[in-house]
C-alpha cells in the first residue's frame, strides 16, 4: 500500500445507493418511479430538431466550437438575456457542457480551491457534495427543516431555510453556496425573501452563487420561479445553470449549459477545455432550434414550456391523490419533477439482514422493489452523513411518467393497501 497520505481524489467520495437501487430496479423489473427521467417520447417539434440536425450536412457530425455550438449560445444570450434583464455575451457569458452535471463540476473545479468552504442546503442533489470534495473543498451543511404539517398533505413550501442557522455558516472561508431552484428532492421554489437572504449574505462575505436551475420551467399553482442573478448585485457572482434535459423532456441529449459574468465564466470555460473540450453537435444544433422557436411563444399560450408545465401539474395531483388514497402524506412539490412522502406510518417488516446496518428509507425502497415491485429513491441518500438521520422517513417519487406507468404504480400501491 502506498506510503502517501493520499492515492487518489475519489477516496473522499462516499458510495451513495444510486447505482445500486437502479440495479435493483432492473433485476426485479420494478415500476421505476426512482430515476428522474421522462419515459415518454419529447415532443414532435423537438425529435423533428433532432432529425434535420443529424440530416443538416457534413459539419453536424464534426466537431463544433469548444465553450458551445454558435447557434446555440447566441440563442441561449437572447433567450436568458430578456429573462435575467442582462445584456449576455454569447462568446463570454456561456459555456455549453455536458448536461447540468458538467456545469456543476466545471464551477466546483474552477472556483473552489483546496480547503474553501461550499455550502450546501440539505436534501441536496447528491454530485454537489463529492464535486466539492474532490476540488479539495469542504462542504457545510444546511439542512432545510420541516415546518409542523397540519392535515392529510404537506407542500413544498413546508420546508424552510433557517436564517439564523445560514448565517451562521458563512465566514472567511466560504468560497460559494450551491442552490437548486426548484430543488431536488423536495420540489420547494423558493421565495423572494429567502432568496433575498441568501443574496445578501453572498454579497457581505463575498461568496459566489452557483444556482442549479435545471427545473426552471417547472413550477406549479402558479409558483414563480425567481433566477437569484437577478436580485440587485447577484448577477456579477452567480453562475447560473439550466439543462435541455429538463426544459425539453431529453435527459439522454446532456445538453447544459453555465451563464454567469464573463470574469467568472473564463474559469469554466478553462476547465471544460481541459477535460471534454467539445459537446455533441448535432444536439447543440436541435436544442438552439428549439430555444429559438420557444422564444417566439415564451409566455403566450403556444408556449412549450407553459404547456409541459400544465401537463406535469396533471401528473403531480395524480400521483398525490393516489398516494394520499392508500394512507401516505405526500408533500405536494410547487416545482419540479418529484413528490417526497412521508412513510413512517407505513408498518412494514424490513425483514433483509442484508440491510440491517442501511438508513431507514434505504432498507425500505430495497423492500419496497423486491416485494411490491416499485422503484423509488430514498431521500436520506440526498443529505450528508451530518443529517442522514432527519430525512430517514421519506422517500422520493417522479411523477414525470407516462400514464401507464403511473397506472401501473397505482395498482401496486392500492393492492398494497387492500392486502393490509
Ligand atoms: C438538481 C439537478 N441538477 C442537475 C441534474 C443533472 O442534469 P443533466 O442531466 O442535464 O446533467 C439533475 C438531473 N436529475 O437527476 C435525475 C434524478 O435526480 O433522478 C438534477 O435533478
Amino acid at each position: 500500500m502506498s506510503c502517501k497520505p493520499h492515492t487518489t481524489r475519489t477516496e473522499v467520495v462516499d458510495k451513495r445507493i444510486w447505482s445500486e437501487l437502479f440495479q435493483l430496479t432492473a433485476e426485479y423489473k420494478a415500476v421505476n418511479l426512482g430515476q428522474g427521467f421522462p419515459d415518454l417520447p419529447p415532443a414532435s417539434f423537438v425529435q423533428e430538431a433532432l432529425f434535420n440536425a443529424v440530416n443538416g450536412g457534413f459539419h453536424m457530425h464534426q466537431y463544433t466550437r469548444s465553450l458551445g455550438h454558435p447557434p446555440l449560445v447566441k440563442i441561449l444570450a437572447k433567450f436568458f438575456g430578456r429573462v435575467l434583464g442582462q445584456e449576455i455575451d454569447p462568446m463570454k457569458d456561456i459555456l455549453v457542457t455536458m448536461g447540468a452535471y458538467q456545469a456543476v463540476f466545471c464551477a466546483v473545479q474552477a472556483l473552489v480551491y483546496e480547503g474553501d468552504e461550499v455550502i450546501i442546503l440539505e436534501p441536496s442533489y447528491h454530485c454537489y457534495e463529492p464535486m466539492t470534495l474532490m476540488a479539495g473543498g469542504k462542504t457545510v451543511h444546511v439542512p432545510l427543516k420541516p415546518q409542523k404539517v397540519t392535515g392529510p398533505t404537506g407542500s413544498s413550501a413546508d420546508w424552510v431555510l433557517c436564517s439564523e442557522e445560514l448565517t451562521s455558516k458563512f465566514n472567511s472561508h466560504t468560497k460559494a453556496i450551491i442552490i437548486n431552484n426548484p430543488s431536488n428532492p423536495l420540489g420547494k421554489v423558493f421565495q423572494r425573501e429567502e432568496l433575498q437572504m441568501i443574496a445578501d449574505l453572498c454579497i457581505k462575505h463575498d461568496v459566489i452563487c452557483i444556482s442549479d436551475e435545471v427545473y426552471e420551467w417547472l413550477t406549479y399553482d402558479g409558483a414563480q420561479h425567481i433566477k437569484i442573478a437577478t436580485l440587485p448585485g447577484m448577477w456579477e457572482r452567480t453562475v447560473t445553470i439550466g439543462t435541455a434535459g429538463k426544459s425539453f423532456g431529453v435527459t439522454g441529449w446532456k445538453v447544459g449549459w453555465a451563464i454567469g459574468p464573463g470574469h467568472i465564466l473564463e474559469h469554466l470555460q478553462k476547465i471544460h477545455q481541459k477535460s471534454i473540450c467539445h459537446c455533441p453537435t448535432p444536439t447543440q444544433e436541435a436544442v438552439a432550434v428549439c430555444f429559438r422557436m420557444e422564444y417566439d411563444t415564451f409566455g403566450t399560450e403556444e408556449s412549450y414550456f407553459r404547456q409541459l408545465r400544465t401537463q406535469l401539474q396533471a401528473k403531480r395531483l395524480r400521483l398525490a391523490e393516489c398516494l394520499r388514497s392508500v394512507g401516505l402524506q405526500p408533500f405536494v412539490p410547487d416545482g419540479g419533477y418529484f413528490i417526497i412522502t412521508d412513510i413512517s406510518n407505513l408498518k412494514v417488516d424490513l425483514n433483509d439482514p442484508s440491510t440491517k446496518d442501511e438508513p431507514y428509507d434505504y432498507r425500505f425502497t430495497k423492500w419496497l422493489i423486491k416485494e411490491k415491485g416499485l422503484s423509488t429513491i430514498p431521500v436520506s441518500g440526498f443529505c450528508s452523513p451530518e443529517h442522514r438521520e432527519d430525512f430517514q422517513k421519506y422517500i422520493r417519487i417522479c411523477f414525470v411518467k407516462d400514464d401507464s406507468t403511473l397506472e401501473a404504480a397505482e395498482d401496486i400501491l392500492r393492492k398494497w393497501k387492500d392486502e393490509k
